[in-house]
């Protein structure tokens, strides 16, 4: 009997990369099947390849009869496969997160370039048998202000060619440290500011709930007239239909766009037909270098995986073992909504450099091993906000990567070390935040929590004390003490059915400055969050997802 395991290649993969794995395994590949085709193979292969053409759903898992072991996604984003499920049925999913950045840059500045002098649209042109001289006189990028959003791998990479074509580049990235832009001589500015100064808009940025549809109605009247967009990032990034208005009215001259909401779009899709708008298939990944590139490194990590291995780029490794886990398992969650919630106080503009953490515990220091929950801090900190998926092979690299500085400092407690720590104690430093309540007396952003009866609580935030447990969400206000809070903003929640799970106060002395924290199960709609606002006594508030 064959004891080599099975690898089904099911899009176009590297040479390089089906040597690899035919090196260690049967490589069936097999392009174009349809989801019943793929249900029906999956029973025999123990590992699967896929790029972003593929969806990995639920049932591809169930199919798989506990056989697939190995989910391969040779590039970055994995929209394309249920996280979930892999993890339920116990499948680990590894990516390719670095082997094709450039070629996604190299794709950005290709439509920055076409898209400024009209080359696709005098290219159908000519082919028809025109001559339209003067049809297609373009604008020039000399001198014209790029704004970058996103300042991450692919970002980075676009605003330095960006610079050598004369451009005067800026970026957004409320979490990029200002000097690694300083460095190449980029200004990182705020959103709006990057929205009104803009000739030129390209975005880099992940697609997260924050992100979704960023570009809007709304943001698009904040733009320049005639503001031109590249988008090489996600589709959901932009409101379509907003965009499509917007080019209507002039407000966006052109866009060139690799993605789309959907892929591939409908064929009667207003926005690949206009005039204005320069498509293609989603082609950021695809030159013959980057797919050798991302081919290696998914097959590594493929093999690696099959062998048993803990791979850099698994995107769903359990962090621990199991007997570790039955005594750290809360104090992880805890480490990385700490780290969350920590992240979405910054605000935008500050980047996020310098990050402390304080673990109160009464445990002997060379007892209590904080790797792996400076790794959930590190992950909490980095995943919401970025494609990079953190694991414990992976997490100290990666956050030196990103400029992140993470110093750790033990609190020994007196008392019995039943339970190995007391508190976390997450800190920014240098930074501004978007709650200025969440600003201790010492000047950091810094969040405290604690496990009680084996869930997380958040327990401080700046200096004020609250007490809410970390399951749903969290809404933070701040308001100057006085009666009736509660009920206020209980009841702008009611009118929407959101249940409030967890309320609790903090102030520093009745009647005086205080901060409210409000556990949500459910996300309240933009309109809640404004009337709650709109309450006289809050005067600043922020809704943190967990
Ligand atoms: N078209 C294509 O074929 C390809 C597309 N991509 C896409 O490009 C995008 C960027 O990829 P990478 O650079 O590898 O990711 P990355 O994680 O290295 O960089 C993303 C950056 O966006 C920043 N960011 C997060 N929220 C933001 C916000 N609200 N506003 C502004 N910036 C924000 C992060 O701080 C981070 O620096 C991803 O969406 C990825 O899926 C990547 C490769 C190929
Ligand atoms: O790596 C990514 O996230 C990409 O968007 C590239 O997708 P692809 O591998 O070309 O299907």
């Amino acid at each position: 009997m064959d004891s080599k395991p099975t690898v089904l290649v099911a899009e176009k993969l590297g040479e390089a990369g089906l040597k690899l794995l035919k090196e260690f395994a049967n490589v069936d590949c097999s392009y174009n099947l349809s989801p019943e085709e793929l249900c029906t193979k999956i029973s025999l292969c123990d590992a699967l390849v896929v790029r972003s053409g593929t969806k990995v759903t639920r049932e591809i898992f169930e199919s798989s009869g506990g056989r697939l072991k190995v989910v391969g996604r040779a590039g970055v984003g994995i929209d394309n496969v249920d996280l979930a499920a892999a993890t339920e049925h116990g499948c680990l999913v590894v990516n390719a997160p670095t082997a094709n950045t450039v070629a996604a840059a190299e794709h950005g500045i290709a439509l920055l370039t076409a898209m400024a002098r009209n080359v696709a649209q005098a290219d159908a042109s000519i082919k028809a048998g025109k001559w339209l001289r003067n049809k297609y006189v373009g604008v020039s990028l000399v001198g014209k202000t790029l704004a970058v959003m996103g300042f991450g791998k692919v970002g980075s990479e676009v605003a330095r060619r960006a610079k050598g074509l004369g451009m005067h580049v800026i970026a957004h990235d409320p979490y990029a440290a200002a000097d690694r832009a300083r460095a190449i001589g980029v200004e990182l500015v705020s959103f709006d500011e990057a929205l009104a100064s803009a000739d030129f808009i390209s975005l880099h940025m992940p697609l997260t709930p924050a992100t979704k549809k960023i570009l809007n109605d709304e943001t698009f009247a904040k733009m320049k007239k005639g503001v031109r967009i590249v988008n090489v990032a996600r589709g959901g990034v932009i409101d379509e239909e907003a965009l499509v208005r917007a080019l209507d009215a002039g407000i966006v001259a052109q866009a060139a766009l690799d993605v789309f909401t959907e892929e591939p779009p409908p064929q009667d899709s207003k926005l690949i037909q206009h005039e204005n708008v320069t498509a293609t298939p989603h082609l950021g990944a695809s030159t013959t270098e980057a797919q050798e590139g991302v081919a290696i490194e998914v097959a590594e990590a493929v093999v690696g995986a099959l062998k048993g291995e803990l791979s850099a780029t698994a995107v769903n490794a359990p962090m621990v073992p199991a007997e570790v886990l039955t005594e750290l398992k809360p104090f992880v969650v805890l480490a990385e909504k700490l780290g969350r919630l920590a992240v979405q106080l910054v605000a935008g503009g500050s980047g996020v450099k310098s990050v402390k953490v304080k673990y109160g515990s009464a445990r002997a220091p060379d007892d209590l091993d904080t790797r792996l929950l400076r790794a959930m801090i590190t992950k909490g900190m980095i995943e919401p906000i970025s494609s990079v998926f953190i694991n414990l092979v992976n997490a100290d690299f990666t956050a030196k990567q990103r400029g992140l500085q993470i110093s750790e400092e033990r609190i020994l407690l007196d008392g019995s070390p039943e339970s190995p720590i007391e508190f976390i104690q997450v800190q920014i430093a240098n930074v501004e935040s978007k709650f200025a309540s969440a600003i201790s007396d010492s000047g950091e952003i810094r969040v405290e929590g604690r496990v009680k009866d084996g869930v997380p609580h958040l327990t401080k935030v700046g200096s004020f004390e609250v007490d809410v447990s970390l399951e749903g969400s969290i809404i933070l206000c701040s308001q100057v003490d006085q009666p009736g809070m509660i009920g206020k903003v209980g009841s702008v929640l009611g009118e929407e059915n959101v249940n409030v799970s967890f309320m609790s106060v903090g102030r520093i002395a009745p009647r005086k400055q205080a901060v409210m924290a409000i556990g949500v199960d459910e996300q309240p709609s933009k309109d809640s969050l404004k009337k709650i606002g709109e309450i006289p006594a809050i005067q600043e508030f922020v809704f943190l997802g967990l």
